[in-house]
């Protein structure tokens, strides 16, 4: 059988992605031009590169249509609702590192907790009119944290495909639920984390779709241990 890896054609986590398989002697060579979204992998014939955006790596394994990726946590515990059931998280790879966190307007003395951030939602509509409003592109952890961890129901998610640490300043959103890294960026949007606001601490991964074929294929085993050898 041959097994399909996906790694990430292009962004910040293509050449760490590359270099842990070479480390793993893995050696990666493209297929046809340098433009190719093909590959091999030196000396194993069993094995098949394809190259994708670290988004579409979540959605491909979620959906088998790649056996193993290289490819953020965020991104796959967003795109897929059971990701633990669908995907095994086979290895931290050390690089892409960002936190997915709440963050509310620096100006909001009161508010430094999650049950601090409740009671404003719960008072909102009372003062403003409308429901606290969160701009995201991470729906589905939002609402896994305020509803299911924290039980906050009364607020309305505001989707944002970009610049969403501008959202609070635009009047678009009240608060805002994004990843950070430095923490650059919420400084500069004079914003600040909430002391239990961070959702995950999210890292690139390598993740392999959970297939009943892979019991029976060795290969499977000898990929996932030499890429935990070379961390
Ligand atoms: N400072 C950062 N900003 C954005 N993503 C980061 C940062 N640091 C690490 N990451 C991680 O990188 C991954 C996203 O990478 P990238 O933006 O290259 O992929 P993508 O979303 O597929 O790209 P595109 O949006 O161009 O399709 C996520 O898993 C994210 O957590
Ligand atoms: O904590 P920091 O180090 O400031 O990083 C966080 C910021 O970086 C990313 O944006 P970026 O402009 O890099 O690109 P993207 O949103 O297009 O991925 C991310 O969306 C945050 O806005």
């Amino acid at each position: 059988m041959t097994i399909t890896i996906a790694l990430p054609s292009k962004g910040r986590m293509k050449d760490d992605a590359s270099a842990i398989f070479e480390r793993a002697g893995m050696k990666i060579v493209a297929v046809g031009n340098g433009r190719s979204y093909r590959g091999r992998v030196e000396g194993w014939d069993d094995v098949e590169i394809a190259f994708l955006s670290a988004s579409e790596i979540s959605r491909e394994i979620g959906s088998g249509a790649v056996d193993f990726g290289v490819t953020g946590e965020d991104l796959v515990r967003e795109g897929l609702a059971d990701a633990d059931a669908r995907v095994e998280f086979c290895a931290r790879l050390g690089f892409g590192h960002a936190d997915v966190v709440v963050a509310v307007p620096e100006i909001w003395y009161d508010v430094d907790t999650m049950a601090d951030l409740g009671d404003v939602a719960a008072d909102f509509r009372a003062r403003h009119g409308r429901r606290l409003a969160i701009a995201t592109k991470y729906w589905r952890l939002t609402q896994q944290f305020f509803s299911g961890s924290h039980g906050i129901q009364l607020y309305r998610i505001v989707e944002s495909l970009g610049a969403t640490e501008g959202a609070p300043a635009s009047g678009s959103a009240d608060i805002i639920v994004d990843i950070t890294s430095t923490g650059s960026t919420l400084k500069a949007n004079h914003l600040k984390i909430l002391s239990d606001g961070v959702i995950l601490r999210s890292e690139a991964c390598f993740v392999r779709a959970r297939k009943t074929v892979h019991a029976k294929d060795p290969v499977v085993d000898r990929i996932i241990a030499s890429i935990r050898a070379a961390l």
